[in-house]
């Protein structure tokens, strides 16, 4: 699966998890506690990338880098935005050099 379509596949799921009961699932039960428990859970997950980023030891690094992204998505799911529209504005910051977020930023 390449990285588009499995952005896309897990946007969809998380995206489904907003109508899921939640007992039914991690991610239906996290949507359901709400912004505050998610926004706990990426800090939480940075705090964790920190720590494995200081330890120095590759493996545990990424994993807790996937796990904020992760929660990162899901807090964007609370907010009806899609990891796609991450990837739109990185996509837009390409070729900006030292970016002037005044001059740089669409109106509007
Ligand atoms: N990618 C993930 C993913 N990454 C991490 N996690 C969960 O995130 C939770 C929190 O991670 P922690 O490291 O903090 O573990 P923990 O301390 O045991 O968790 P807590 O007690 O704090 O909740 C764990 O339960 C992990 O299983 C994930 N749960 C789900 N997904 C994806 O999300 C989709 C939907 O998941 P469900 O809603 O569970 O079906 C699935 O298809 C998966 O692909």
């Amino acid at each position: 699966m390449d990285v588009d379509l499995l952005i896309k596949t897990l946007g969809d799921t998380l995206e489904a998890r907003r109508e899921a009961a939640p007992e039914s699932s991690y991610v239906a039960s996290l949507l359901n506690k709400g912004e505050d428990a998610i926004l706990k859970k990426v800090i939480e997950e940075a705090g964790e990338v920190l720590m494995a980023s200081k330890d120095g030891d590759k493996l545990p690094l990424v994993r807790e880098v996937a796990d904020l992204w992760f929660h990162s998505m899901v807090l964007l799911t609370w907010h009806g935005l899609r990891a796609e529209d991450v990837l739109a504005e990185l996509k837009r910051r390409e070729g900006i050099s030292g970016i002037d977020e005044k001059n740089a930023r669409p109106q509007g």
